[in-house]
C-alpha cells in the first residue's frame, strides 16, 4: 500500500509553552502529523517549501532507506536542499520494519525551530508482537527555546562563542508551560489554549502501549507517570527483553515503547512528567496529565508533579542502557567484525571558533552533496583523504582540558567495504571547561547497530578480540545510543546498505558545530540517482543522468 502526504513547510506563530514565537511547521502544525503505515508499505511525501528564505531537507529517522539512499533527507550528504519559494521535492521510501520512528528537518537548526514528528509502522497482518496491550498512544518530547534559531546559529558560529544555553520549556506532544510572570511581554499568555497540558485519557484496568520519542535539541530527558510503572518493550524499532522501570531515560533521537497498565486509584488524575538529566537543569518540569475517565481530562492532579531522578545520576542512566537487551526471540548475534574505528569526541577551538571534533576532524558539509559527488565522480568536491581510524590512545588524557592543536574542519569521509562488519568505539573526553564531560546521543543513518557495551574512562581494549567486556550474546539493535560523560560506548554494524550515510551527535547545535562523521559503502551498487536530488525547480530536468 502506498500512502501519499502533501506537506507545506512554512513559518507560523505558535505558542506551545504560552510564549508566542515563529516555528517552522508542517501545514501549520508543530509537531507535524503522525505518519501511520504497515510494514512493507511505501510512503510518499511531497514537500513544498514555502519558507521565504530557507532551504529544507527532511530526514526519516530510523528508516533505513534500503535502495533509496537519496530519500534520507540530509542536506549536504545526499541531496541538494529543497529551495525556498515553493520548490517541491518528493520523498519516496519503503518502511520495511515495524516499529516507532521519527522524522525531522536535517538542515541547519530547523529541528530546533519545530519541524518534527512520528512515523508509526505496524506489523503486517497476521504477524504478532511479543507483548499485548489494549491501546496504542504516542508521546513526543521536545525541548523548546524562545530565541530564534537564526540567533542561535549566529551565536554558535561567532567569536566569542554564544552557546544556546538550556531550553525555556519541555514540551509533551507539543505542549508545555512557561511561567509568563518571568517576562514582561505581551507575547506570553498563560491562558492561551495552545499551551494547556496534553491529557491522555485512560480507562481503569486497561493496558496502554505508549510510544515515546524524543526530538530534543539538547536535553537528555527522564519521563515518568506518577504512581505507574512502565515495562519497556521496544527501542528504536527493535523488541526488547521486557524490563520494568519507574522512569524512562530518553535521549534525542531515541524511541521506546512502554506498556503501562491503568491500575491506580481511578478517581483522580496523575502527572505525566519529563525532566532534564545529564546537564545541570534550569528548565522547569514538562507536564501532562494521565487522566482516568470519566474524571475531567483537565482536572489538575492533587499532588505535586514528580521531579524525576537526580540530573547527574549517570550510574542510573547507564544501568538502564545496560538493561536494554534484544528480546530473546529476536536475538541476532552479530558476526565478528573486520575493522575498528575509535572516535575521540572533543570540543576544541578551530580558527578561534568553538567546534566539536572526532579524531581532530570537525565535519563541514561540501557544497556538492556527497552522494552526488561520489556517483558522478566529482573528486574535487570534497577532501579525498579519509579521516583517521583512531587517535593517540596511548598518550591522550581524556580527563584534561586538551588543546587539540591539530583539530581541523574537514569534509573528508570514511570509505567502508560493502557488507563488512565494523566496530565503532565512541570515546568521550573533557570539554574545554575544566572537569566537564557531556552526554552525546549518537545516531546512525541507513542502519541499525548492535550496542555492544558501555564503560567508564578510556576504553582499554580492542573490541575486535575482547568479548569479556562486551555483550555479543544478546545485544540490542538501535539507531541511537548515548555516550556518557568520560565514558565509552562500543557498537557494531554491518555496512550492507549501499549509499553515503552520516553518523552524528543528535544534539542539533553539536552537529551544527561539526560533531559527526560521514561514511560511504557500496556506492557502486547505488542505482541511477533521481534528478530531483540535484538543483532546483525545473532546472533538475536539464541535468543529464
Ligand atoms: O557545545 C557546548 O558549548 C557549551 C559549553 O561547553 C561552552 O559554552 C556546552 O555546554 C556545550 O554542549
Amino acid at each position: 500500500k502506498t500512502h501519499f502526504h502533501k506537506w507545506e513547510v512554512k513559518y507560523a506563530y505558535k505558542s506551545p509553552d504560552c510564549y508566542k514565537k515563529l516555528a517552522v511547521t508542517i501545514n501549520g502544525d508543530s509537531p507535524g502529523p503522525t505518519i501511520y503505515a504497515r510494514q512493507g508499505d511505501t510512503i510518499v511525501v511531497e514537500v513544498n517549501n514555502t519558507l521565504v528564505t530557507e532551504n529544507v531537507a527532511i530526514h526519516w529517522h530510523g528508516i533505513r532507506q534500503r535502495g533509496t539512499p537519496w530519500s534520507d533527507g540530509t542536506e549536504g550528504v545526499i541531496q541538494c536542499p529543497i529551495m525556498p519559494g515553493a520548490d517541491t521535492f518528493i520523498y519516496r521510501f519503503i518502511v520495511d520494519k515495524a516499529g516507532t520512528y521519527l522524522y525531522h528537518a536535517h538542515y541547519g537548526m530547523q529541528l530546533t525551530a519545530g519541524l518534527y514528528g512520528f512515523i508509526i509502522v505496524s506489523v503486517p497482518d497476521g504477524v504478532s508482537q511479543p507483548f499485548v496491550y489494549n491501546h496504542d498512544k504516542t508521546i513526543i518530547l521536545k525541548d523548546w527555546y524562545h530565541a530564534s534559531t537564526y540567533e542561535q546559529a549566529t551565536g554558535l558560529s561567532s567569536i566569542p562563542f554564544g552557546w544556546v544555553g538550556e531550553p525555556q520549556s519541555l514540551l509533551i506532544n507539543g505542549r508545555g508551560r512557561f511561567n509568563c510572570s518571568l517576562v514582561d511581554s505581551a507575547l506570553c499568555n498563560a491562558t492561551n489554549p495552545e499551551c494547556s497540558p496534553y491529557s491522555l485519557s485512560v480507562v481503569a484496568g486497561l493496558t496502554y502501549r505508549l510510544r515515546i520519542g524524543s526530538l530534543a535539541s539538547l536535553s537528555a530527558l527522564s519521563f515518568e507517570i506518577e504512581n505507574h510503572s512502565m515495562t519497556v518493550v521496544e527501542a528504536d524499532g527493535n523488541y526488547v527483553e521486557p524490563f520494568e522501570t519507574k522512569n524512562l531515560y530518553i535521549n534525542s533521537g531515541e524511541t521506546y515503547s512502554v506498556l503501562v497498565t491503568a491500575n491506580q486509584e481511578a478517581t483522580r488524575n496523575y502527572w505525566i512528567t519529563t525532566n532534564v538529566v545529564g546537564r545541570k537543569p534550569s528548565t522547569p518540569t514538562g507536564l501532562a496529565i494521565w487522566n482516568y475517565s470519566p474524571v475531567p481530562h483537565d482536572l489538575t492532579p492533587p499532588t505535586d508533579p514528580t521531579t524525576g531522578p537526580l540530573w547527574n545520576d549517570t550510574a542510573s542512566q547507564l544501568s538502564q542502557s545496560r538493561a536494554l537487551k534484544a528480546h530473546h526471540d529476536y536475538v541476532q548475534t552479530p558476526p565478528n567484525s573486520e575493522r575498528l574505528i575509535v572516535l575521540l569526541n572533543t570540543q576544541n577551538l578551530i580558527d578561534g571558533r568553538t567546534r566539536w571534533s572526532l579524531n581532530n576532524r570537525s565535519l563541514t558539509f561540501p557544497a556538492t552533496p556527497y552522494l552526488i559527488a561520489l556517483k558522478e565522480g566529482f573528486t574535487d568536491a570534497f577532501d579525498q583523504k579519509p579521516p583517521p581510524d583512531s587517535y593517540d590512545r596511548e598518550h591522550y588524557d581524556i580527563y584534561s582540558v586538551a588543546d587539540n592543536v591539530n583539530a581541523t574542519a574537514s569534509n573528508a569521509i570514511y570509505r567502508i567495504g560493502f557488507n563488512t562488519t565494523v566496530d565503532i568505539v565512541l570515546q568521550n573526553a573533557n570539554t574545554m571547561t575544566k572537569d566537564t564531560s557531556e552526554t552525546h546521543p549518537w545516531h546512525m543513518h541507513g542502519h541499525d547497530f548492535w550496542v555492544l557495551g558501555f564503560g567508564d574512562g578510556k576504553s582499554p581494549f580492542n573490541p575486535l578480540n575482547d568479548t569479556k567486556r562486551l555483550n555479543v550474546v544478546d545485544p540490542i539493535l538501535k539507531n541511537t545510543v548515548p555516550l556518557y560523560p568520560y565514558g565509552w560506548t562500543a557498537l557494531r554494524f554491518r555496512a550492507d546498505n549501499p549509499g553515503v550515510w552520516i553518523f552524528h551527535c543528535h544534539i542539533e547545535p553539536h552537529l551544527f558545530l561539526g560533531m559527526g562523521i560521514v561514511f560511504e559503502a557500496g556506492i557502486e551498487k547505488v542505482g541511477e540517482l533521481p534528478k530531483s536530488i540535484m538543483g532546483c525547480g525545473e532546472t533538475k530536468r536539464l541535468i543529464s543522468p
